[in-house]
C-alpha cells in the first residue's frame, strides 16, 4: 500500500530536507495531475451525466451523503474496543527494519491497550495488487499469486520472530477482500463520486504513478528510480476528492486529534488548503489488481484497493463478505499507525472515500518517522535497508523492540547505529534492570532462602521509594495513552533507576554483615521493596519488552499463567506478598558484547545471546 508515495518522497528527500518536501508534497502532487492532461470524456456515473468539469462540480456538491464528519458518522466504537492498524506492506519485496518499526510500535500499543482492558484488534497485512507486484514476480521467474505467497509468508514469520500479536492478517488478494473492495467501489459509484476520463501522462511503473515533467530528470528519468518514464494514454476512472475538501477541512478543524503528532495535522492542513485534485482510481494497462465493476478491461488503482484491507481484515472468513457485516465487527479503527510517508493517503484520500460510501471514520491516523541510514529513509526501493532476522537472530526481540521504541522519539526520524544499540540495550536492559533483579535475587537467597519477609505494601510503610515508583508508573501509563513510546521506556526505566539508587544508598549488604535483628529487618525490608519495584517493571515494560517481563515474572517466583493474566492494575504497589519464594539469581538479559571487549572479533556472540532468549541461565550478570 505503501510505495507509491515513498518513492516521490525519497526524490523530494534527496532534493532537499524532509521539512521541505513536507510542505511543498501537497503542491507536487497536485501539480502532478494538473500536469497530466485530462480530458473529461464523461461526468459521475450516477443519473445526471452530462459532462463537463464545472457540472461535475456541482454535482458533487449537491452530493447526499450524510455522513460527512466525524460527529455525523455513526458511530459504531465500543469504549472497551480498541482497533488498530499497521499499513498493509507493499509485497515489492521482503519486510525491513522500517516495516518492522511500524510494526513494533503498534505491537507495543495494542499490548498496553490488551494490560488496560481493551479488547484489541490488531490488524495487519500485506498490499499485493499493482503492475510493480507483476513486475517482481515476473523478474524472479515466478507468477504474481507465487510471488505474493512468498512474500507475505516473510513478513508473517518476521513477525512471528519479533513476537507480534496481530489478530488479523489481511491480504488483498484474498477472495473476502476483493468482495469487499467490489462492494465498496459500487457504492462510491452510486453516490455520484467515480467518472471517467481520459488521462496522459509520463508514468513511472516502479512508482506506479503518474509524474509531473517538472520533477523529472533528463531523458524523463524518474529522479527515484533513475529509469525513464513511459508516455502513457488511457481513460481511468476518477475519485471525486475535491467535492470533500470543505467537509475535510472542517472535520481537522473541529477534530484536531484527527492526525497526530499535532506537525503532521499542520501538514495535511496546508496540503488540502493548496486544493484538491480528483485521482485516478483504476489503471487500463495494469493486469495484476481487482476489476473495476461494470469494466473488466479495468483494474482498481492499488490504493483505492488497499485502504479498504483495514475493513475487509474484520470480515470473518466463514461469513459471507460483506462491507455491512465487516463493519459491524470493529470499525470505525481506534488508530491507523503509519509512516508518514503514507499520511496523504491515511488523513485525505481515506476519508474522503470513506465519507462517500457513508462510512465512519477512523479515530486516529499517526504518522510516524523515519528509521534512516545516513540521513535517507531505509526503503526497499533505495535498497539501504537494516536487516530485522538478522538484528533478532543477533540480539534478540527484546532488544530490538526496546531499543527502537525507546531511541526514536515516536513522531521523528532516527538513525541506526550499532555502537548505540548495544550500549542502549546493555545500559537499559542488561544493567539497570537485569543486574538490579539479579544482585536482588542473590542477596534474598543468601540472606533469606530466597522467600520474602513481608508484604510489599507493609514493608513499603513511609517509603519514598515507594512514592517515586508510584509516579513513575502512572506517568508511563499517560505516556502509552499518549503514544509517546519513548518516554513511557524511559519511564519505566526509571523506576530501574531509582531503584538502583536505593539499594546502593541502602546497601543492605553491609546491613546483613552488620548482623542485629534491626539491620538484618531493615536489609530483608530493603530487597521486598527492589523486588515489588521489578514486579510493577515488568509489567509495565511488557508491552514492549513481552519476553525479558516474563523472564522477570519467572524470576519472582510467578507462572508464565499469572504473567499473561496480568493487566495494568498489577502496576499497583503491593502485589508481592511475603512468604513467596523467588527463584535462584539468574540473568534475564545476556549484555552484548562490544567489538572492543571482543578484543575486535564479533561484536557479540551469537549463541550467547540466542540462547538467553530462550533461557536466562546462559551469562552471569555483573552482581554485587
Ligand atoms: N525507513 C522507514 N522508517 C519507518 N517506517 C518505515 C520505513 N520504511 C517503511 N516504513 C513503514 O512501512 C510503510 C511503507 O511500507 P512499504 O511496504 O511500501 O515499504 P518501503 O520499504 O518504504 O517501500 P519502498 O522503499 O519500495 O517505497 C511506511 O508507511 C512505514 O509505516
Ligand atoms: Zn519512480
Amino acid at each position: 500500500m505503501a510505495a507509491r508515495v515513498q518513492h516521490s518522497l525519497q526524490f523530494q528527500f534527496q532534493g532537499s530536507s524532509l521539512t521541505t518536501f513536507l510542505l511543498s508534497s501537497s503542491s507536487s502532487f497536485r501539480k502532478s495531475i494538473n500536469k497530466t492532461q485530462i480530458n473529461l470524456r464523461s461526468k459521475c456515473f450516477s443519473s445526471s451525466s452530462t459532462s463537463s468539469t464545472s457540472t461535475r462540480s456541482a454535482a458533487a456538491l449537491t452530493c447526499t451523503c450524510s455522513s460527512s464528519d466525524l460527529n455525523s458518522a455513526p458511530v459504531t466504537t465500543k469504549k472497551d474496543l480498541f482497533v488498530l492498524t499497521t499499513p498493509l506492506y507493499y509485497v515489492n519485496a521482503p519486510p525491513h527494519m522500517g516495516s518492522a518499526y511500524s510494526t513494533i510500535a503498534a505491537d507495543a500499543i495494542a499490548r498496553f491497550q490488551r494490560l488496560t482492558g481493551k479488547k484489541v484488534v490488531f490488524i495487519t497485512g500485506t498490499d499485493e495488487h499493482g503492475e510493480k507486484i507483476a513486475t517482481a514476480a515476473a523478474a524472479g521467474g515466478s507468477t504474481p499469486n507465487d510471488h505474493c505467497d512468498t512474500i507475505s509468508q516473510a513478513y508473517r514469520v518476521l513477525w512471528k520472530d519479533l513476537d507480534i500479536s496481530y489478530d488479523k492478517f489481511i491480504r488483498t488478494t484474498d477472495p473476502k477482500h476483493e468482495a469487499i473492495v467490489e462492494e465498496f467501489y459500487s457504492k462510491v459509484l452510486a453516490n455520484g463520486d467515480i467518472y471517467r476520463a481520459d488521462y496522459e501522462g509520463l508514468y513511472c511503473v516502479n512508482c506506479e504513478e503518474y509524474k509531473d515533467e517538472k520533477e523529472l530528470l533528463e531523458n524523463n528519468c524518474c529522479p527515484m528510480h533513475l529509469k525513464p518514464c513511459v508516455s502513457r494514454k488511457e481513460d481511468n476512472y476518477f475519485f471525486a476528492l475535491s467535492k470533500y475538501q470543505k467537509k475535510l477541512e472542517d472535520i481537522l478543524e473541529r477534530n484536531p486529534d484527527f492526525v497526530q503528532p499535532l506537525y503532521r495535522l499542520n501538514e495535511v492542513q496546508n496540503w488540502i488548503k493548496t486544493g484538491l485534485k480528483d485521482f485516478s482510481i483504476s489503471r487500463a494497462s495494469v493486469d495484476w489488481g481487482i476489476r473495476v465493476p461494470n469494466d473488466p478491461k479495468q483494474t482498481i488503482y492499488v490504493w483505492f484497493d488497499a485502504l479498504l484491507g483495514y475493513i475487509s481484515a474484520l470480515s470473518e472468513d466463514q461469513e459471507q463478505p460483506r462491507l455491512q457485516t465487516a463493519i459491524s465487527s470493529g470499525w470505525p479503527a481506534s488508530l491507523h499507525l503509519i509512516g508518514k510517508d503514507i499520511l496523504r493517503f491515511h488523513a485525505v484520500y481515506w476519508p474522503a472515500m470513506l465519507m462517500s460510501a457513508g462510512l465512519s471514520l477512523p479515530n486516529t491516523v499517526f504518522g510516524h518517522g523515519f528509521l534512516t541510514k545516513d540521513g535517507m529513509k531505509m526503503g526497499k526501493s533505495l535498497g539501504n535497508t537494516l536487516e530485522p532476522n538478522e538484528l533478532v537472530h543477533r540480539f534478540g526481540p527484546d532488544a530490538v523492540r526496546y531499543f527502537f521504541l525507546r531511541e526514536v522519539e515516536f513522531g521523528n526520524d532516527g538513525d541506526y547505529s550499532e555502537e548505540r544499540f548495544i550500549n542502549i540495550v546493555n545500559a537499559h536492559l542488561a544493567n539497570t534492570i537485569g543486574n538490579l533483579l539479579n544482585r536482588t535475587l542473590g542477596l534474598l537467597k543468601k540472606n533469606c532462602q530466597s522467600t520474602l519477609v513481608a508484604d510489599s505494601s507493609d514493608a513499603a510503610e513511609g517509603i519514598e521509594f515507594k512514592d517515586t515508583v508510584e509516579k513513575l508508573v502512572e506517568k508511563s501509563k499517560v505516556e502509552y495513552e499518549s503514544l509517546q513510546l519513548s518516554s513511557a521506556c524511559e519511564s519505566v526505566m526509571e523506576i530501574g533507576n531509582a531503584g538502583n539508587l536505593y539499594i546502593d544508598s541502602r546497601a543492605p549488604w553491609s546491613l546483613f554483615k552488620q548482623g542485629g535483628a534491626s539491620f538484618d529487618s531493615a536489609a530483608k525490608q530493603d530487597l521486598v521493596l527492589i523486588l515489588e519495584a521489578m514486579r510493577i517493571i515488568a509489567v509495565a515494560l511488557s508491552p514492549v519488552t513481552p519476553n525479558l517481563s516474563l523472564r522477570i515474572y519467572r524470576q519472582l517466583g510467578y507462572t508464565d499463567q499469572q504473567f499473561h493474566a496480568a493487566t495494568w492494575s498489577d502496576t499497583k504497589w503491593g502485589g508481592l506478598k511475603g512468604g513467596q519464594v523467588m527463584a535462584p539469581p539468574n540473568p534475564i538479559f545476556a549484555r552484548i558484547e562490544t567489538v572492543a571487549e571482543a578484543g575486535g572479533g564479533p561484536a557479540v556472540d551469537k549463541k550467547v545471546s540466542k540462547k538467553m532468549e530462550k533461557s536466562p541461565r546462559s551469562q552471569s550478570a555483573i552482581g554485587a
